[in-house]
């Protein structure tokens, strides 16, 4: 894994609990001891909630290698890509990843909407580099969109698919582009939800009571919004509106402010709705 945030923590437990060998790399100490730490609250969550039949928490735990060194995937069979969604980070995590892994290793990336053949383009193996976009939280979430790139061989993408198999999850296939379909889709319906709270059509409140109750979605667009993180969200949207060069896709400024001030959504207790 790299990136050990909201995601790269929660698709390293899903793989740990599945009995796979982890390495996580992250230069960011702080954030490694975050997501040990969520790591270990979610395992005692899934014994709280009776999952008891799955391994127990440490040995779950000592499946996974914490390290600041890119190099340590040298021996990685699969490496998936977690850091935030920003194209020019992406591309040269994937061009050091192509240097350090050996001939064979499969480059996944969690990206949200960067398409799969521009990261496969900072590398040397454009056939071998396929897009696992889990959902948070990742080890609750059993679908995971998966992205074939124009040049992703079917080797690699049979691959990608039976690791999703041993995690228990079932893999749904797309093709590339930004976006890809959900957040083609979704980051269009959070942007407006978000424009119209602007506008003073509703509060948060009642746009995503409207969405819950009248379509019977479990989460409106702003509770997800604020399920995703403000940040993932801004920068997910920036980078499609980069991409398409439409402007519906550009961050409102309800969502900015937000942003700005530092309310990120769940994890840091308030986004566009408050939490305790
Ligand atoms: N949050 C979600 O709900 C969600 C869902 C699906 C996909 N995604 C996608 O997953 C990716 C990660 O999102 P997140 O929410 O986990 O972000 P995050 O900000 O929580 O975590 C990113 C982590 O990457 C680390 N990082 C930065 N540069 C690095 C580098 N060069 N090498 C190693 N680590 C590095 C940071 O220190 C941080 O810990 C993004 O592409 C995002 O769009 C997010």
């Amino acid at each position: 894994m790299v990136g050990a945030g909201t995601m790269g923590a929660g698709v390293a437990e899903s793989l740990a609990r599945a009995g796979h060998d982890v390495t996580v790399v992250d230069p960011d100490q702080q954030a490694v001891e975050q997501a040990r730490s969520r790591m270990r609250d979610s395992l005692r969550l899934a014994i709280l909630l009776g999952r008891t039949g799955g391994p127990k928490p440490a040995e779950v735990t000592a499946r996974v290698h914490w390290t600041g060194q890119i190099t340590d995937l040298r021996d990685a069979s699969v490496v998936i890509e977690c850091v935030p969604e920003r194209i020019d980070l992406k591309e040269k995590v994937f061009a050091e990843l192509d240097r350090v892994c050996a001939p064979g290793t499969l480059l996944a990336s969690c990206t949200s909407g960067i398409p799969v053949d521009r990261l496969a383009a900072s590398t040397t193996r454009p056939d071998q580099v396929v897009g696992l976009h889990f959902m948070n939280p990742a080890p609750l979430k059993d679908t995971v969109e998966v992205v074939r790139g124009p040049r992703t061989s079917p080797q690699s993408l049979d691959r990608a698919l039976a690791l999703l198999t041993s995690l228990g999850k079932t893999g749904i296939v797309v093709g590339d582009g930004p976006g890809f379909l959900l957040n083609r889709v979704l980051m269009l319906c959070i942007a407006e939800a978000a424009a119209a709270v602007g506008d003073g059509i509703a509060d948060a409140d009642t746009t995503d009571a409207l969405f819950e109750g009248c379509l019977g979605h479990p989460m409106g667009p702003l509770r997800t919004a604020d399920l995703i993180g403000l940040d993932n969200v801004h920068d997910t949207m920036t980078a499609l509106c980069e991409l398409t060069g439409d402007d519906h896709y550009r961050p409102p400024a309800t969502l900015v402010a937000l942003v700005e001030a530092g309310h990120l959504g769940r994890k840091t207790g308030r986004g566009f709705h408050e939490y305790r």
